[in-house]
């Protein structure tokens, strides 16, 4: 599902967050949105699956404009803080939001399964996620985000806070998805892992100051390294001001 955001603004306390913001995501690709803390990241994912209305412009997936009831049920959205019930086990958390998507009992036992088993939590079911690494509660909210077999994936800093080997697992679980038609959209500030990506959206101060493929974004850096980008849109912001 291609995802077109056109000229979207977004002020809070009178501060404006998202400047101006036009970019589509083609259907079936990994789209990174990179960029430093606070540049409005997680703005931009909230205005795109519809839990935050733009101030200006206009986001559809495909000929949809959001906020859609309809397209919800196509979204899977993983937000940044953890949103799982600490006391209930993590089978009773699946059941609760397979309930919110109101799946059928027999498809929702059969998804939590194959969740379970996708984010390598199985043995862990029954327990309580209170008594979770977070590690393990990365990948449970993974696997709730992923329940109801979303064609689109909002994943916000998926993999802050857990260790290099998880990572990959968890990238190649993104791959995977991909390879299954899921369009993903993921927002990091980890540098590398931009090369996971299609294309990436590169957000700074709540402007996008560079969208493209891959290959084409490197061959604008002079050392093939991303980072480079974000040292050219800051010294540009400085000599703005002189
Ligand atoms: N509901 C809100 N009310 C007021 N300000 C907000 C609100 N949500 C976000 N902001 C501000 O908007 C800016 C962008 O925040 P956002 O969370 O989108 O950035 P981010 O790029 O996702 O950052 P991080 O990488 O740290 O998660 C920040 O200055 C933040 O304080």
């Amino acid at each position: 599902m291609d995802i077109h955001v056109s000229h979207v603004n977004k002020s809070f306390d009178r501060k404006l967050i998202i400047n101006d913001i036009t970019f589509t995501i083609p259907s079936g690709e990994i789209c990174c949105l990179l960029g430093p803390s606070g540049s409005g990241k997680t703005t931009l994912i909230r205005l795109m699956i519809g839990a935050i209305a733009a101030d200006q412009g206009t986001i559809h997936f495909e000929n949809t404009q959001m906020p859609s009831i309809e397209m919800l049920k196509k979204i899977g959205f993983m937000p940044q803080h953890n949103a799982l019930y600490d006391d209930l086990s993590a089978e009773a958390n699946l059941k609760f939001f397979g309930g919110l998507h109101r799946l059928g009992k027999h498809r929702l036992e059969r998804r939590i399964e194959d969740v379970l088993e996708m984010v390598e939590l199985t043995e862990h079911r029954s327990r309580l996620v209170k008594k979770f690494s977070n590690g393990m509660k990365k990948r449970l909210s993974l696997a709730a985000a992923i329940l109801h077999s979303p064609s689109v994936l909002f994943l916000d800093e998926p993999t802050v806070g857990i260790d290099p080997v998880l990572r990959r697992k968890v990238w190649e679980q993104f791959q995977a998805f991909k390879r299954a038609g899921t369009t993903i959209i993921v927002s990091t500030h980890v540098m590398d892992e931009v090369n996971e990506c299609d294309r990436a959206a590169l957000i700074y101060n709540g402007s996008l100051i560079e969208y493209d493929a891959l290959p084409a974004l490197l061959e604008k850096t002079e050392n093939g390294r991303v980072e480079e980008l974000f040292f050219m849109a800051s010294s540009k912001k400085e000599g703005d001001l002189k």
